[in-house]
């Protein structure tokens, strides 16, 4: 069993990024060892909160712990991992050197370094530059990267964009068996057919979290097995709300 059977623990969360009150107080906790997906319309504030929890993001609000230590702290520094939309990755470097060079931040070895290329298929790939890759193979380097520090919580801001269907359905099974292994994830995605490989939703919208459920429990609320129509029926349903209560006040 993990140690820490909650990973993530957000309450009365509030992010204000220049005047603008961009997370608006959230409540919700992530497990340890499960895949949690972060879903919501463009500017609804999942960058800002992956940012708040891996601890580059100051929290005006609340409290955000992580493995039971406030966000950002220093001791998290080897637990938390990070990969954000835009890579970090050095191109005029081999895939090989820039998975060490992060690896040897972290204390991990060749061989370590060697194993996160190879779980994001990139074996082949290992001696070139990263600058002459593709676009899928480059955010892939960016993965490894971060898989290669054997993190405890992995944060992953739309690991899947760009890459076609084979190496999507991939991805999923190896981070299906991190969280089996013990890793949390937490994934944010466009899309909605991947929020089924989550075991929990946290849906936000406008910086407020509309709800955390489990995929079966999106397609009943919403009303179809379709997560992209049920997640639309939610949203709908919410900005309904809101107007009538703008109308009653
Ligand atoms: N540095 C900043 N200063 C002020 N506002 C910002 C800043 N960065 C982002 N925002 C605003 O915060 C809101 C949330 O942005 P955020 O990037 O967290 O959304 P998102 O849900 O990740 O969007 P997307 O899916 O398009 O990446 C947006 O309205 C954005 O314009």
């Amino acid at each position: 069993m993990s140690p820490h059977p909650t990973a993530v623990e957000a309450a009365g969360l509030h992010v204000t990024r220049g005047r603008t009150s961009i997370l608006r107080g959230l409540d919700f906790t992530v497990e340890a060892g499960r895949i949690t997906g972060l879903l919501g319309p463009s500017g609804s504030g999942k960058t800002t909160l992956m940012r708040a929890i891996v601890g580059v993001q100051r929290i005006t609000q609340g409290t955000l712990s992580v493995l039971g230590r406030p966000a950002g702290s220093a001791p998290l520094r080897h637990d938390v991992g990070y990969v954000t939309q835009g890579a970090s990755v050095y191109g005029d470097l081999s895939v090989e050197a820039n998975v060490r060079y992060f690896g040897a931040m972290h204390g991990a070895t060749p061989a370590d370094a060697a194993e996160a290329i190879a779980a994001v298929g990139l074996q082949a790939f290992a001696q070139q530059k990263a600058a002459d890759l593709s676009g899928g193979q480059f955010s892939r380097v960016s993965l490894a990267c971060a898989l290669v520090a054997h993190p405890t919580v992995l944060v992953l801001d739309e690991p899947t964009v760009g890459l076609d269907p084979v190496l999507r359905a991939e991805l999923w099974e190896r981070f299906a068996a991190m969280a089996r292994a013990g890793t949390t994830l937490l994934i944010s995605s466009h899309v909605m057919e991947e929020a089924s490989h989550c075991s929990s939703l946290l849906l936000l919208r406008e910086g407020l979290l509309l709800a955390q459920l489990s995929p079966a429990e999106l397609a009943e609320r919403g009303g179809s097995d379709d997560l992209e129509r049920a997640f639309l029926t939610i949203i709908k349903a919410a900005d309904h709300g809101q107007e009538e209560s703008q109308v009653a006040s």
